[in-house]
């Protein structure tokens, strides 16, 4: 085992509908049995992730480690945190216990028992590096693991995130269910919207862009596999954008989407891989960003591939 001090946990208790305190349960269990010192920072609302990761980050004693343990969520604050801190490289641990999980699912953690995770993470002696999205427009910088949406996944998250049916669901390890009968209610409601896109210096104008997806890696919406050739591994962010689309050309291209993948082949859908990319929305349409609502407006967003430091095993 590698030379670990302390382990600082950020614990978000309610993502998963229970399966964060249940992975947490186990880990706790097994540090326990090992005598290694820890400290439990619970997260309480929006935000928190955030705030103590910063203040853990700018703290941290030598020879400690931040673990965090939660969904998709917690974890984007966690590293936006860090990322605000005075020591921006500091590597995060990750044990996942979202509903989603998506970013787990991309570095192929997901299905790993808590108790090998968290051997495996202290038997590290080097962080793995892993890329990571970051955002910036006019106010603000924000750092991604998933991916950012503007239009139709956004729509979804936003309809997921008010809606009942997602305890419902998630409660019945339904995670994927939540997010498809919510796309049903928002397939209705959704319009087409303006766009532009700019990579290596060309400009591409959308007139009628439907799902707009920067992405670190394949997933959005709890295993949907919106991008399967994105990888976070090759420093490029992906961006996939679907035109607005009806009938059976829907149905067609979401069979493919929800089976084969082989809807990046399809004309009404735009692929690229870039480090860097820049989007203008000229509509106010949905955005989110892992899981978590950006709100309602138009975007214009400078994209760039980043790296960060985890205390993540990959292999
Ligand atoms: N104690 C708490 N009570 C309610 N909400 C919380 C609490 N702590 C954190 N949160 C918020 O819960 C939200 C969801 O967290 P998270 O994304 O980690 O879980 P999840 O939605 O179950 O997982 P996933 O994103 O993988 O689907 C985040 O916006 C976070 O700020």
């Amino acid at each position: 085992m590698s030379k670990v001090g302390k382990l600082e946990i950020i614990l978000n208790e309610r993502a998963g509908n229970g399966q964060s305190m249940q992975a947490w349960k186990k880990v706790q269990h097994y540090l326990d049995n090992i005598n290694l010192n820890y400290q439990v920072h619970t997260t309480r609302s929006n935000g928190d992730g955030v705030r103590i990761a910063k203040y853990l980050a700018n703290n941290l004693e030598p020879y400690s480690r931040i673990i965090v343990l939660g969904g998709d969520g917690t974890l984007n604050q966690s590293l936006n945190g860090v990322k605000q801190s005075n020591n921006p490289d500091t590597p995060l641990g990750y044990i996942p216990g979202g509903s989603g999980n998506d970013f787990s699912r991309g570095i192929k953690i997901r299905k790993q028992n808590p108790t090998v995770l968290i051997q495996k993470i202290l038997a590290m002696n080097e962080p793995s590096i892993i890329d990571v999205g970051k955002a910036q427009s006019q106010d603000n910088t924000k750092y991604f693991v998933n991916n950012i949406g503007i239009g139709l996944d956004a729509f979804t998250v936003y309809e997921t995130n008010h809606s009942k049916r997602k305890d419902l669901l998630n409660k019945m390890k339904l995670g994927t269910l939540a997010y498809v009968s919510s796309l049903v209610t928002v397939i209705k409601n959704q319009n087409s919207f303006p766009l532009d896109v700019t990579v290596n210096g060309e400009t591409k104008h959308f007139d009628d862009a439907y799902i707009v997806s920067a992405t670190n890696h394949p997933y959005f919406g709890g295993g949907v596999a919106i991008d399967p050739l994105a990888t976070p591994f090759d420093q490029k962010l992906d961006l996939v954008i679907v035109h607005k689309i009806s009938g059976l050309t829907f149905i067609k291209l979401f069979t493919e989407l929800f089976t084969n993948g082989s809807h990046l082949k399809d004309k009404n859908v735009w692929h690229t891989q870039a480090a860097t990319y820049h989007l203008t929305s000229y509509a106010p349409e949905h955005g989110q960003m892992d899981g978590e609502e950006l709100g309602q407006h138009n975007f214009d967003i400078d994209f760039t591939v980043a790296q960060h430091k985890f205390w993540i095993p990959l292999h």
